[in-house]
């Protein structure tokens, strides 16, 4: 999260002097600065023109394409490097211990119900899909704006494939209702349409991961912006086998949540349109990043559940193939 401290982000290549002299008196500063200096994440040196960014709580410095991209790294106030954030969750662990009995109390009840069911089905599924699938680690983020059908399908593949859904909206709910200290933040952030901060969803996704017994992850609703990404990749260490991206019109979806009805304080006109808004600056990078990765499957979630579900369907059997 930030503070009210200065920024005190570091972007060399911004650098840019007012004067031709300046700019070259500032050059051989960095270089002087930086000549020696090593990239935290990959230990190569600094070179010059390079986008380069030094961690506000470690101070150690990186190479821009080691961790953050530049555009993200423009909207941060302060930046912390994985080894320092993962600290922070840590810490954000053992301070809130006490509150995340009860919220973990209630995810796990969640998965017990989601793993029991998706057992039972499991034995419905193809003989084939459920023993390849069982033998490593798979994980699967399911992406699209809000209203585009994530949760309607998760559920369908749940029942099919035999996954742990993890709906992170549904975490941080469980989060809210259990009266911890971050509930009325989470809350508050929620009716604004805005993304909670990332250390609070990754400790969250973490501890329900941790407490699966499944190798097969259905991540619904993550990563939802660059901080995410990053930290899902460098703190939590997962990475997705593919991306299922419901693709939405914005008319659509407003129109879908608009019918939801269960009463969550986000469907309605004025929240929508600032959480398509989010969507559309912070979650399309993020669906842009695993489209040049090769990992986006989109599918066109305009059509009706059963239509979207056969799109899904081919694409996760796609993923067993070997
Ligand atoms: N393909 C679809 N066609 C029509 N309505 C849909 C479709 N998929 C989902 N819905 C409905 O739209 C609403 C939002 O779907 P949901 O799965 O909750 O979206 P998300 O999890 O992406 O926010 C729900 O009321 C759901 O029943
Ligand atoms: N990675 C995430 C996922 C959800 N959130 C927050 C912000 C979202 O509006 C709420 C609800 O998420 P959910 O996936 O249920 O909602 P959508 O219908 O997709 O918008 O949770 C978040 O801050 N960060």
């Amino acid at each position: 999260m930030m503070n009210d401290l200065p920024t005190i982000l570091k972007l060399l290549s911004e650098q840019a002097a007012a004067s031709k002299d300046e700019e070259e008196g500032l050059e051989e500063e960095d270089e002087e600065e930086h000549g020696e200096t090593l990239c935290g994440a990959c230990g190569e040196n600094y070179a010059t023109y390079e986008f380069w960014i030094c961690c506000d709580m470690c101070e150690k410095w990186f190479h821009g394409k080691c961790i953050i991209t530049q555009a993200r790294a423009e909207h941060i106030k302060q930046y912390k490097c994985p080894s320092c954030t993962n600290e922070k969750l840590n810490s954000l662990n053992r301070v809130i211990k006490a509150p995340f009995v009860s919220t973990f109390a209630q995810v796990i009840a969640r998965c017990a119900v989601m793993e029991t069911t998706t057992r039972d089905e499991q034995l419905q599924a193809p003989k084939e899909l459920s023993e390849n699938f069982s033998n490593e680690r798979r994980i699967v983020y399911v992406l699209g704006g809000p209203g585009s059908g994530k949760g309607t399908q998760c559920s369908k593949i749940v029942q099919h494939f035999g996954f742990c859904h993890l709906n992170v909206g549904d975490l941080l709910q469980a989060e809210v209702e259990s009266g911890s200290e971050y509930g009325k933040m989470i809350q508050d952030l929620k009716k604004e349409g805005k993304l909670v901060p990332s250390d609070v969803v990754g400790k969250l996704l973490q501890q329900a991961m941790e407490r699966s017994n499944k190798k097969k992850f259905l991540i619904d609703g993550f990563p939802r912006n660059e901080e995410n990404r990053v930290l899902a990749e460098n703190v939590l260490k997962i990475e997705p086998d593919l991306v299922l991206f419901l693709d939405c019109s914005e008319g659509e979806m407003t129109r879908r949540l608009l019918n939801r009805n269960q009463g969550r304080v986000d469907d309605n006109i004025d929240t929508i349109k600032k959480r398509l808004k989010v969507y559309a600056e912070s979650t399309l990078p993020v669906i842009d990043y695993y489209c040049t990765k090769g990992k986006v499957r989109k599918i066109d979630g305009e059509k009706s559940i059963d239509e979207v579900f056969q799109e899904v369907k081919g694409v996760l059997e796609e993923l067993d193939k070997p």
